[in-house]
């Protein structure tokens, strides 16, 4: 049975009908197990079914009825959890589907990852089951107001004092106020600091400490502890429901065991000692975060996408000159070559995520057993897939929005609010520049190294390939050709070596690497997207590789497989023509063929969006809904706005009456 909260009619049957393949089947391959879309289903339904979570007059309340209504949205999700005793993946899942930012994502997402990260098995023992019983509330408080990016930037410090065994938590300026925390802002009792460590005189640079900000009585701050929300945000509704925070220290006291001893210690003496570890391990939680805002990506787009691409069949324009149907505008080209792409980034989106959660488990795993050398091309992967997959989806949710017309910008369409939510996604966890800058330098730290006989591995192993993919040419004569998936991953591989190699080349021009690395920054941004790029497109063909069962499931993946990188190719062109590796006759092919695959999609799209499994609830759109009843429902959902509450609008005597009525007379009139 599909994603259905009610209704009788189905006006996308006709679409559905159309589908050359198993949507069930499709359903797996997109959620990962049969039991994947088992619990997704049942835990969606949950949230759909209870009132408590209804969430369709949220963009009309003020301030602090959306706080007010996310602490009573957590705390009945936490009741549901424990009365039901659902696993941590159900909890997790029910959740997501609430659907609405608030404390609990950084408690679960930042806070225990922090302490299990960073925590030794003690510290673990201690507070871990505080936080999992919620006897304690815990956010991630990094961010200053004067220095976000550069972590190494930050002011706040924590000196440590022998006499007491304790540390001096203070913020000494304005800027190194905490600034953006979410949850900080009102809801948590607890917070993991990030502040430069200070012992026997020496400053030994950013380490995380656990401080209790607010009393476990009464929730009133603790001495020396200032701290509030900093504000709203963009948008109605949207991320305005989270309490990011501003928080300052006044020489707050802490023990010495609440620093996170895992990578580094102070013993009672105020001796410094570092465990032989990388110290880039304290910056493990945004790793691990990072990774998880991949997985995201696809969700928030495919809800995009689905919403489009429902309301794009429904929605009829033009073409009817003696009375016919009219064009549904999912028929036009130019909606096809703009709605596609997305389509099928969603699904590259998801099957890249997919690849990242394990290549995350595998290098933890790694350093349990002490092995680092995945460390750097974890980092470079998670930044990179975060800061490309991020930075296409909010572009792609505003794409959707325009691709519903003029519907598309009313609240209830789903898509202003899903975009408002979505866009810091671009900035927090990392601003997507200065990751995609990281990823560069992880790139020319490998181009330098192939002159000295290494072998790159990992996503970096095309690079050892170097003699064959610096001269290469294209072998593609025909459309078709570009169907063969060692065409695509050639010119793609070519065209993210050469782009390095020129960046390498060209700093090694400069006076230093630093100046040349700063010059060259726009051109090493390109250029890290290319290799990321390459990574999205080659995860993609290897999950082709897999089992995948179903009629047609297979024929369709491979269809938006081949979209999602002959996209790229059209929409880079300059990149793959600039450095060679095609020909604009190639080119020139390689849209011809997307357009035959726009047509075969076609006919698919429906079920394709159908095969993402989503509530009614869950997409929360008169335009995306299941049933395709839009009209109906667009005009119902205008009544309920606060506007139409009366007649005659509150304001009418003192502003409108008086206006209508004046007996003034212009003299030129
Ligand atoms: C589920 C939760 C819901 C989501 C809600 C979202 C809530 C949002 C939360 C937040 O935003 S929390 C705050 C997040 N803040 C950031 O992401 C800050 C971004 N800045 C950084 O990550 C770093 O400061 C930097 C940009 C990487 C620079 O750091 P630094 O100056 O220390 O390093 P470099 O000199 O550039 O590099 C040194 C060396 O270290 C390597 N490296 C850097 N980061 C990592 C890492 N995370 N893991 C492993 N290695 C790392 C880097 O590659 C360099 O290596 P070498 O070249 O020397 O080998
Ligand atoms: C909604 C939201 C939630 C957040 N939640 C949290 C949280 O829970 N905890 C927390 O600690 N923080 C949080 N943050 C803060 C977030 O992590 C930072 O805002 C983010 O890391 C960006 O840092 P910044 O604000 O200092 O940006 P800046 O670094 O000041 O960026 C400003 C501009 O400068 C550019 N820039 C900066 N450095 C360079 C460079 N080296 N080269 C080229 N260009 C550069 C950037 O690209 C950008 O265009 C949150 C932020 C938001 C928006």
């Amino acid at each position: 049975m599909a994603a259905v909260d009610g209704g009788e009619v189905d006006h996308l049957a006709g679409e559905r009908a159309t589908a050359h393949f198993d949507v069930d089947a499709m359903k797996v391959a997109w959620a990962g197990s049969r039991h994947a879309v088992e619990v997704n289903d049942r835990m969606a339904r949950l949230v759909a079914s209870d009132p408590v979570f209804r969430k369709d007059t949220r963009t009309m309340l003020s301030r602090k009825e959306l706080f007010k209504d996310t602490l009573k949205k957590a705390a009945h999700a936490w009741k549901r959890i424990v009365e039901l005793r659902l696993t941590e993946e159900e909890a997790n899942l029910l959740r997501l589907y609430v659907d609405q930012p608030g404390y609990v994502d950084l408690h679960w997402g930042m806070f225990v990852p922090a302490i299990k990260g960073q925590g030794t098995e003690e510290q673990q023992k201690k507070w871990v089951p505080m936080a999992y019983k919620f006897q304690i509330i815990g956010c991630y408080a990094q961010t200053e107001l004067g220095h976000g990016s550069n972590v190494q930037g930050l002011e706040t410090t924590a000196t440590f004092d022998p006499n007491t065994d304790e540390f001096v938590v203070h913020s000494p300026t304005l800027t190194s106020s905490k600034w953006w925390p979410g949850g900080l802002g009102k809801a948590s009792t607890h917070a993991v600091v990030y502040a430069r460590l200070i012992t026997q005189g020496k400053d030994y640079g950013i380490h995380g400490f656990i401080v209790q900000l607010r009393s476990l009585d009464d929730h009133s701050p603790l001495p020396g502890i200032t701290l509030g929300d900093i504000g709203g945000k963009f948008g109605s509704g949207a991320y305005n429901s989270m309490d990011n925070g501003v928080l300052r220290f006044d020489h707050v006291r802490i023990p010495r065991d609440q620093m996170l001893m895992r990578l580094s210690q102070v013993t009672r003496e105020g001796k410094y000692v570092h465990s032989d570890v990388p110290k880039q391990l304290l910056y493990g939680t945004m790793v691990y975060v990072r990774q998880t805002i991949v997985a995201d990506a696809s969700k928030a787009l495919s809800r995009a996408v689905c919403i489009a691409v429902r309301y794009s069949a429904i929605r009829k324009q033009f073409g009817s000159q003696a009375g016919g149907p009219e064009t549904q505008v999912l028929n036009y080209k130019t909606q096809q070559s703009r709605l596609f792409p997305l389509l099928a980034s969603a699904y590259a989106y998801r099957f890249v995520g997919e690849w990242l959660k394990w290549l995350y488990t595998d290098v933890m795993q790694k350093l349990e057993a002490k092995d680092y050398s995945t460390l750097p091309e974890a980092h470079a992967c998670t930044a990179g897939l975060k800061s490309v997959t991020t930075s296409a989806t909010a572009d792609a949710i505003e794409e959707c929005r325009k691709l519903c017309g003029g519907h598309g910008y009313l609240n209830s369409s789903g898509l202003p609010e899903l975009f408002a939510v979505y866009v810091p996604a671009c900035t927090y966890e990392g601003d997507n520049v200065v990751l995609l800058l990281q990823v560069a330098r992880f790139l020319m730290k490998t181009v330098s190294q192939l002159a000295s006989g290494k072998q790159p591995v990992g996503t970096t192993a095309y690079m050892g390939n170097i003699q064959y993919l610096m001269q290469c040419k294209s072998a593609v004569n025909t459309a078709g050709d570009w169907l063969n998936p060692a065409a695509i991953k050639e010119v793609f591989e070519a065209r993210a070596l050469r782009m390095a190699v020129n960046c390498a080349q060209n700093i090694s021009k400069a006076p230093s690497q630093e100046e040349g690395f700063s010059e060259l920054s726009p051109d090493l941004l390109e250029s890290a997207v290319a290799h990321v790029q390459l990574i999205i497109v080659t995860k993609f063909f290897e999950k082709l590789q897999q089992d995948i069962i179903g009629h047609g499931v297979k024929e369709q993946l491979q269809n938006l497989c081949n979209i999602y990188a002959l996209f790229l190719l059209h929409k880079h062109l300059g990149d793959f023509l600039s450095t060679g590796c095609i020909t604009p006759k190639q080119g020139a092919l390689a849209n011809e063929q997307l357009g035959r695959l726009y047509a075969q999609v076609r006919p698919n799209a429906v079920a394709l969006v159908d095969a993402f499994d989503y509530t009614d609830h869950y997409l929360s759109s008169v335009l995306g809904r299941y049933d395709g009843d839009v009209y109906p429902a667009l005009y119902a959902e205008a009544w309920k706005d606060p506007l139409n509450e009366t007649v005659i609008p509150d304001g009418y005597q003192e502003h409108l009456r008086p206006l209508l009525k004046q007996q003034l007379k212009f003299s030129r009139l």
